[in-house]
């Protein structure tokens, strides 16, 4: 090779050199920028994951009023103090259930300014395997309407207190980490970080796998009456908060302890010093044999009674809340009860 020859050769392997290396670099961008669903599925998640895409179908009323038979009594599936759930099945679905509440006549007036069909938007975007999904609405004068996934018929509230079947230490034990994820999902992975607002054991629906669901969140229909007993003190003046609905949480976990309701507040003054005594002879739910061993059983009172704590500020987050009920489970998965 001359001297000309050598020169254009090395240039030319300069330039195959930084065309090389500018393809490496619009490789990687391209890598960084994929949306990363081989790597992260998004039903796999054990915590769920934020579905960014709300998907809130509106419903025209005659298709509710068709789905329902015209509201038929016969569908009432349960009724509460802000409105009457109904099992509807709407053609073309692979006639799948749906539970739609239909909102009490003087809530939907007391609540005028409540923008309805933008809050069923936003919680039509919560994903998780806790949680009941909102799927749409159906609004018209005097008419606010919810639809839901229809999770079953079984409630923690029927479960715990009405049937004869009764939940063992085991399914309580589940059942409280399943309702603490969602409602940890719900304060904390939903933008903008949504506040159930009425937490107790009616709203923590039981599905067929004997998993909790916790339905009902995010919109406040003022004038609710179910709540007694299950909010804080300063709920009366300040509205609900996230650590309200630690408070109800920590309700719920009294109740699933003693297999007590609550009554106006009277079970945490009964049962939260009883708790902090360690008198579980006297505390825990009278109908189950108290496990051998305690150690499971004495978390979950500390938790209950952090929960319950009078002041906002001292309650864990359910974030905590949620990482040890886990723990719990998990040492209960290791080595049960006994
Ligand atoms: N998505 C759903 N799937 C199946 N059943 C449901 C669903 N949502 C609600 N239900 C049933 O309907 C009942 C009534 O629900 P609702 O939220 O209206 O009232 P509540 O919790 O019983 O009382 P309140 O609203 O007064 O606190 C629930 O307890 C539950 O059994």
């Amino acid at each position: 090779m001359n001297t000309a020859q050598e020169i254009a050769y090395d240039f030319f392997l300069s330039l195959l050199a930084i065309i090389l290396i500018f393809l490496n670099i619009a490789l990687l961008i391209s890598c960084c920028n994929k949306p990363s669903s081989e790597t992260q599925p998004e039903d796999s998640s054990p915590a769920g994951s934020v579905s960014t895409a709300a998907k809130a179908r509106a419903y025209q009323l005659s298709d509710i009023d068709a789905a329902t038979d015209g509201f038929n009594p016969l569908r009432i599936i349960g009724q509460g103090s802000s409105g009457t759930v109904y099992a509807a099945v709407f053609p073309g679905d692979d006639d799948q259930l749906v539970a739609v509440k239909r909102i009490h006549p003087s809530l939907v007036l007391l609540n005028a300014g409540l923008e309805f069909s933008s809050v069923i938007k936003t919680l039509s975007s919560a994903h998780h395997p806790n949680i009941a999904p909102v799927l749409g609405h159906s609004q018209a004068p005097g008419e606010r309407i919810v639809a839901m996934e229809f999770v079953g018929i079984q409630n923690l509230n029927h479960l715990l207190h009405e049937s004869a079947e009764g939940l063992d230490w085991s399914r309580r034990l589940t059942i409280a980490a399943g309702a603490a994820r969602g409602i940890e999902y719900l304060h904390n992975q939903m933008a903008p970080g949504t506040i159930h607002g009425c937490v107790k054991p009616s709203k923590v629906l039981i599905d067929s796998k004997f998993r909790a669901r916790v339905c009902d969140y995010g919109i406040c229909f003022n004038g609710r009456r179910g709540i007694v007993g299950y909010v804080d003190a300063e709920y009366w003046n300040r509205g609900a908060s996230k650590e309200s609905d630690v408070y109800g949480f920590g309700v719920v976990l009294l109740e699933l302890l003693t297999g007590r309701k609550s009554e106006e507040g009277l079970l945490v003054k009964w049962a939260v010093p009883l708790l902090k005594e360690m008198r579980f002879g006297e505390v825990l739910d009278p109908r189950l044999v108290a496990p051998s061993d305690m150690k499971l059983i004495v978390r979950l009172g500390k938790v209950a009674s952090a929960c319950v704590g009078n002041c906002r500020m001292s309650r864990p987050t359910m974030v905590q809340v949620a990482a040890i009920l886990n723990c719990l489970e998990l040492d209960h998965d290791r080595f049960g009860f006994d």
